[in-house]
């Protein structure tokens, strides 16, 4: 599928089997999220545009490539999609950060919206998603359904594990959305968890049940 890519790195991989493991504990969770995106975001931040600045070293003067003019906008899915943003942030520090905030309804499994706020003009930014977790990609699409109405053009979608469910939702309603995952799982269950997902993504980073 054109615009989603599978990540395929064994510090990745290695995580997400920590992550999975129900023993692993709120801190060491948090800290694997926050490394998980790091490391996806190093990827799929890899054709940013540069541009050649003059720069005098100790020895000589020499033209060297910094980042160019494109801003960034993280925007996490509250809550889970939080536990990401740090990994971003590290590597870009001058990015903005956006909040969306979605519930999926424990009955219908539907998103609920209860918060939006983006960096405004959000349309000259590249904008990363960020939310741990794709299952039926009801969230997803709504998230960058919001992100598309208030302008935002230039989207990638980060989550840690998805369910081929809503992998196919994702990219059949926003294909022009980069789609990065770090693991492809089996399937849903009845009540729409990712089998064999790693359980309540928010509830293990922030502790709640
Ligand atoms: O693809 P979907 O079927 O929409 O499911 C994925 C969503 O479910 C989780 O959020 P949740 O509703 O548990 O909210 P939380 O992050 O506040 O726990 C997860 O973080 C995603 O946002
Ligand atoms: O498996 C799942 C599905 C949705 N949200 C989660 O946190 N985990
Ligand atoms: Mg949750």
């Amino acid at each position: 599928m054109e615009n989603v890519t599978i990540m395929d790195h064994p510090l990745i991989k290695h995580k997400i089997s920590r992550l999975r493991d129900e023993t692993t504990g709120t801190n060491e969770f948090r800290a694997l999220v926050e490394e998980i995106a790091m490391l996806m975001g190093y990827e799929a931040l890899s054709d940013l545009p540069t541009e050649e600045v003059e720069v005098k070293t100790p020895i000589e003067t020499c033209k060297t490539p910094v980042i160019a003019g494109r801003k960034l906008a993280v925007v996490p899915i509250l809550r889970a999609g939080l536990g990401m943003v740090s990994g971003i942030t590290a590597l870009v520090p001058t990015a903005k950060i956006g909040h969306i905030g979605l519930y999926r309804d424990e009955v219908t499994h539907e998103p609920h919206e209860y918060y939006c706020k983006l960096p405004d003009p959000i349309s000259e930014r590249l904008i990363v998603v960020t939310d741990p977790m794709l299952a039926t990609g009801g969230s997803g699409v709504e998230a960058v359904d919001f992100i598309k109405q208030h302008g935002g053009k230039n989207i990638k979608f980060l989550c840690i594990i998805a369910a081929p469910e809503g992998v196919k939702r994702f990219h059949e309603t926003h294909p022009d959305v980069q789609l990065y995952v770090g693991c492809l799982d089996r399937e849903l269950n009845k009540d729409a968890y990712i089998c064999p997902g790693l359980g309540d993504a928010g509830d293990r980073i922030f502790g709640t049940k």
